[in-house]
């Protein structure tokens, strides 16, 4: 029987911005459903493969195919559609606004897109509400304002209503800095949710040893545009390549 067809296959990729070399050479694939960390050191081009991935940039080598079609240099918005969605650092949601109404908003975006007349017509699908809530743990939270709930909490209202759309693919950007060891288990813990009940894959980037720890999916460590290793927790953090560039004191981690 043949391998399924990866839902992420990136091949070759490269990027160079004028003289400075960001990416060489990058290749992995991604099956539906599953879970993978990049970890890498400031730097180390974490940002440059996202943007790479949700068309905000067009590589300089290399193709990026998803489900089977290439779309490495199609624009943000048709990737978007194609269910790439990318969560950043900063939480993008209305912090004086409820969870439950952050959550409404997030399906009346996919039901009608952004204008003001659509978020204000339409009317709240409770049901997927409750479920996104549900999902990100948030169900007790519903009627708090988003400024009175906690930093690890408004990631995972974002997450959540990232998910009010059709995604396959989420990535995750440095979801657990200025987090705590709860707060980073409780993203873990939701990225293994998302993989198991919905088979949405996840791609995290992160340079938090815990989080890939917690997460316990396989590894790609990269360092100066370059991946240097490949493999779960316990093996990058023995691989001689790992700890020169990279864990050097965080090898007890
Ligand atoms: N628009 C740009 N123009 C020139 N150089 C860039 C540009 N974007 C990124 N770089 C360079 O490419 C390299 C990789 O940057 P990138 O932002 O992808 O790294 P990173 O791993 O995400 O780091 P950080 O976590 O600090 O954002 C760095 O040397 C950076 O200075």
């Amino acid at each position: 029987m043949s391998a399924p067809r990866p839902l992420l296959s990136v091949q070759g990729l490269a990027k160079r911005f004028g003289g400075v070399v960001a990416l060489v050479d990058i290749s992995f694939e991604i099956e539906a459903g599953s879970l993978h960390t990049i970890l890498g050191p400031n730097g180390c081009g974490k940002t440059t493969l996202f943007n790479l991935i949700d068309g905000s940039l067009k590589p300089t080598a290399g193709q990026i195919v998803f489900d089977g079609e290439r779309i490495d240099g199609e624009a943000p918005h048709r990737i978007a559609r194609r269910g790439i969605a990318r969560k950043f650092q900063v939480p993008g949601v209305f912090n004086e606004l409820s969870v439950a109404q952050n959550l409404e908003i997030a399906l009346a975006r996919v039901g009608g897109g952004y204008s003001v007349s659509a978020l204000v017509t339409a009317r709240p699908d409770r049901d997927r509400r409750d479920q996104l809530a549900d999902l990100a743990g948030l169900t007790d939270k519903l009627g708090y304002k988003v400024s009175e709930i906690a930093h690890g909490e408004r990631q995972r209202l974002e997450i959540a209503m990232l998910l009010a759309g059709d995604v396959r693919l989420l990535l995750l950007d440095e979801p657990t800095a200025g987090m705590s060891v709860t707060e980073t288990e409780s993203i873990a813990h939701l990225a293994r949710r998302l993989s198991e009940e919905r088979k949405l894959a996840v791609l995290a980037v992160e340079h938090d040893l815990s989080f890939v720890r917690a997460l316990g999916a396989p590894v790609l460590v990269a360092n100066e545009g370059r991946i240097i290793a490949r493999g779960d927790y316990e093996e990058i953090r023995k691989d001689p390549r790992v700890i020169q560039s990279y864990l050097g004191m965080a090898a007890d981690a």
